[in-house]
């Protein structure tokens, strides 16, 4: 349907293909509120070609369909820097390709978004729109809308014969961006992922038939592997539910005994040091008496005091004088705390690194900065966070670090010091927003893709034609 002025006129959701993406249909949400149009882009790679930076990305081109994926290749014309709520700014690709709407071809701008829009894989906005359409809201796939044989002719059957993994995720919110993320990165990759409530969980502890329900009574004996994700409070039994999983030799990422073992403290970094891998300067202490020798003992003030129970940076304080440290651990004391007192990393400037450690590989690594007047870099503290090239050594210590502890998974924090890179702590469940917002990599499906090569799973080969586009 066209205009009197020979426009196109659209709904608010229309079909359109890219020819030289070679995605032959997708269904667009029109928003003429939005003024670029907008692709949901995952595994963003960056490339030089012929001396331009491209960008390599994978789209679903279909709605509620993660299996059809296809692989686009395009050069770069823009990066735009989107910084969302939570602080961490975003590197987004722009790319200009042609789209075509009916019969009608141009060129539009494309930026390649990491997140669903609205649960549209794109988004068309006014600019692309300027000239050549025409939006009537009340109207809804106005324009040639492909047949299902047409859909199965581009794309292939939908896969019914799953064959892929059937995998546990132990946690406890669904909701979490980090369990969002690692649900869909296994169905991406044909796998079956069942979230797991740990609260949910009872076990059944016998030697020859040990079991783990859920509510309602269903026996979980069918699942290939589990992925952990446990929350500092339910420590003890989380881990509890991991070792019965894991004797019933099932795999587990991370297994049951890394995660307690890097939940204590105190003993993780007595391994690390062990293994010559260099720590601040730091005491130990269960409410001391003896506060001025605890003090000089780290070099006296400034200095940093923390709960052993803090994360997300409460619980960490900065004591500038001798007077202030003895008046913070002493309050401490009377909560009859166990604490930590360190040297304090001045030259750090309010920097920490993050470095994702998977399968013995960093693969992926972000700075956080404090906000200002602030020392500690964490992102509930209103840190910002940014890519960062790490020296080998710093690889090393992240590497290292993992494997000392046992984590398959980590997340492994590192202070720059005149001295040279000092860990500071890891973690066995690792938040994704960050990390994968900041560098835009699909750091969900590397912990997915790890446990398809511990048990040496392979990729059926794709039915579908994509190849032949
Ligand atoms: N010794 C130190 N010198 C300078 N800055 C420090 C030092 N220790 C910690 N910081 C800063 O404070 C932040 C918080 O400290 P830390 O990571 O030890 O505790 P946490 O963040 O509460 O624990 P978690 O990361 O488990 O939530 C760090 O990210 C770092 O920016
Ligand atoms: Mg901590
Ligand atoms: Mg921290």
């Amino acid at each position: 349907m066209t205009s009197s002025n020979n426009k196109i006129i659209v709904g608010s959701e229309e079909w359109c293909s890219f020819p030289a993406l070679g995605i032959p249909a997708i269904k667009a949400r029109v928003d003429s509120g939005a003024k670029t149009s907008s692709i949901h882009a995952f595994n963003i790679q960056t490339f030089r070609r012929e001396g331009l930076l491209w960008v390599s990305f994978e789209v679903h081109p279909l709605q509620k369909d993660r299996r059809t994926v296809l692989r686009c290749e395009r050069p770069v014309v823009d990066k735009r820097s989107v910084k969302s709520s939570s602080g961490i700014s975003e590197t987004r690709y722009v790319i200009s390709t042609l789209i075509k709407v009916e019969s009608e071809t141009w060129e539009v701008e494309l930026t390649l978004a990491n997140r669903d829009s609205m649960g549209y894989r794109m988004l068309l906005g006014r600019e692309a729109m300027k000239g050549r359409i025409l939006v009537d809201p009340e109207l809804s796939l106005c324009l040639n809308e492909p047949s299902k044989e047409q859909l199965y002719d581009w794309y292939g059957q939908p896969q019914k014969n799953k064959s892929g993994l059937k995998i546990g995720l132990l946690a406890s919110n669904p909701d979490l961006y980090s369990n969002m993320r690692l649900m869909e990165a296994a169905e991406e990759r044909g796998h079956e992922m069942v979230f797991l409530n740990i609260k949910y969980c009872y076990m059944k502890v016998d030697e020859q038939a040990p079991e783990v329900h859920y509510r309602g009574g269903k026996i979980l004996n069918d699942l290939d592997a589990v992925v952990t994700r446990i929350r500092p409070s339910m420590t003890f039994y989380g881990c509890a539910l991991a070792r019965q999983f894991e004797s019933m030799g099932i795999y587990t990422v991370n297994s049951s005994s890394a995660i307690s073992q890097s939940r204590d403290k105190l003993f993780s970094l007595q391994l690390m040091l062990k293994s010559g891998i260099g720590i601040p300067t730091t005491g130990f202490a269960h409410s001391p008496m003896d506060t001025s020798d605890l003090i000089e003992m780290v070099g006296g003030a400034p200095l940093i005091v923390k709960l052993l129970e803090g994360t997300q940076g409460r619980g960490v304080v900065l004591a500038e004088t001798k007077k202030a440290a003895e008046s913070v651990i002493n309050a401490f004391k009377a909560l009859h705390a166990n604490l930590l007192v360190q040297e304090f990393i001045k030259e750090a400037d309010g920097k920490d690194l993050r470095c994702f450690v998977i399968d013995g590989k960093v693969v992926a690594s972000i700075q956080r900065t404090a906000a200002p007047g602030e020392f500690r870099a964490n992102i509930h503290q209103g840190g910002s966070a940014s890519v960062v090239k790490i020296t080998p050594e710093e690889r090393r210590l992240a590497t290292l670090s993992a494997k000392v502890l046992g984590l398959k998974v980590a997340g492994v924090d590192i202070i720059r010091s005149s001295k040279g890179p000092l860990l500071l702590e890891v973690n066995s469940s690792p938040g994704l927003e960050g990390i994968e917002s900041a560098t835009g990599k699909d750091i969900a499906g590397h912990i997915i893709a790890s446990i398809e090569k511990r048990l040496k799973w392979e990729r059926p080969v794709s039915s579908s034609v994509l190849e032949t586009l």
